[in-house]
């Protein structure tokens, strides 16, 4: 079983160096796209990729930096190459996503009224294992990111936590390290001032270092490069690059 994630970008909202924060999980020939942003459509084609090399894509919140490239995505797909995207998602996300989202670009009138004439929907639910693919299984976990929008991280093949967007939650990543025995988090990573709405660097290098050891970090801004070297255990992840799980 081979499992990778090559991130589309690492970038937070308004990095202008880095690409937004999606990324394609490769579990062995299967591949899953976490986010579809903004910049995911020239990221994809950046590393000579079509959207037709995806088998399915998960959402994790409705901002525009990890859904802004999904009414890209499905014309393309459909008016390009006659396809359909797989689409996963929390079920609280697909009426909003429809209706706050999607629906401006996308409806067309007697074809295209709903998300599900669009997609092929997967809704999800918090604390149940859904299988993916033969290598792959995902379960989301409701994190805190801004009052009232709901997001979503992910535990992968039970071993690995994704943090969507979201604010310092210490007692869940402690928690998932020592009683759950994950053994990597993939982590969002505000580098200064306080963290209102994304966990900041000061606030994981609190963690204990058990903890520490197994952070990557991702969604940052393009100060990036004066951080190489002052994030302890931790190191950043960078876009483009294959890592292998
Ligand atoms: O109360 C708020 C709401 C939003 N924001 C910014 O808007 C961005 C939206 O995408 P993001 O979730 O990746 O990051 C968010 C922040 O950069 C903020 O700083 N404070
Ligand atoms: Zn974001
Ligand atoms: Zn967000």
């Amino acid at each position: 079983m081979s499992l990778s994630l090559q991130m589309l970008g690492t970038g937070n909202a308004f990095a202008k160096n880095y690409f937004n924060n999606n990324g394609l999980l490769l579990a062995d020939d299967y591949t899953l796209l976490i986010d579809c942003g903004i910049t995911a459509p020239l990221a994809m084609h950046t590393i000579g990729k079509s959207f037709r090399d995806v088998n399915a894509t998960l959402i994790t919140h409705i901002h525009a930096d990890h859904v802004g490239g999904l009414e890209e995505l499905a014309l393309t797909l459909k008016h390009v190459y006659g396809k359909t995207m797989r689409l996963h998602l929390p079920e609280t996300l697909v009426e909003p996503l429809w209706n706050n989202t999607l629906k401006g670009g996308l409806y067309q009138k007697d074809a295209v009224a709903s998300l599900t004439d669009i997609f092929e929907v997967k809704p999800m639910k918090p604390g149940i294992t859904y299988k993916l693919a033969p290598s792959l299984t995902l379960e989301i976990i409701h994190t805190p990111h801004i009052p009232g929008k709901d997001s979503y991280s992910l535990l992968i093949n039970n071993e690995i936590f994704y943090s969507a967007d979201m604010t310092f939650q210490p007692d869940l990543l402690i928690r998932l390290v020592r009683e759950h025995g994950i053994r990597m988090i993939l982590h969002d990573c505000q580098l200064g001032g306080s963290g209102v709405v994304h966990t900041t660097l000061e606030e994981l290098m609190s963690l204990p270092e058990d903890v520490r050891r197994i952070i990557k970090l991702m969604h940052y801004s393009d100060e990036q490069p004066q951080f190489v070297g002052l994030t302890g255990e931790m190191e950043f992840i960078d876009q483009h690059v294959i890592y292998k799980l």
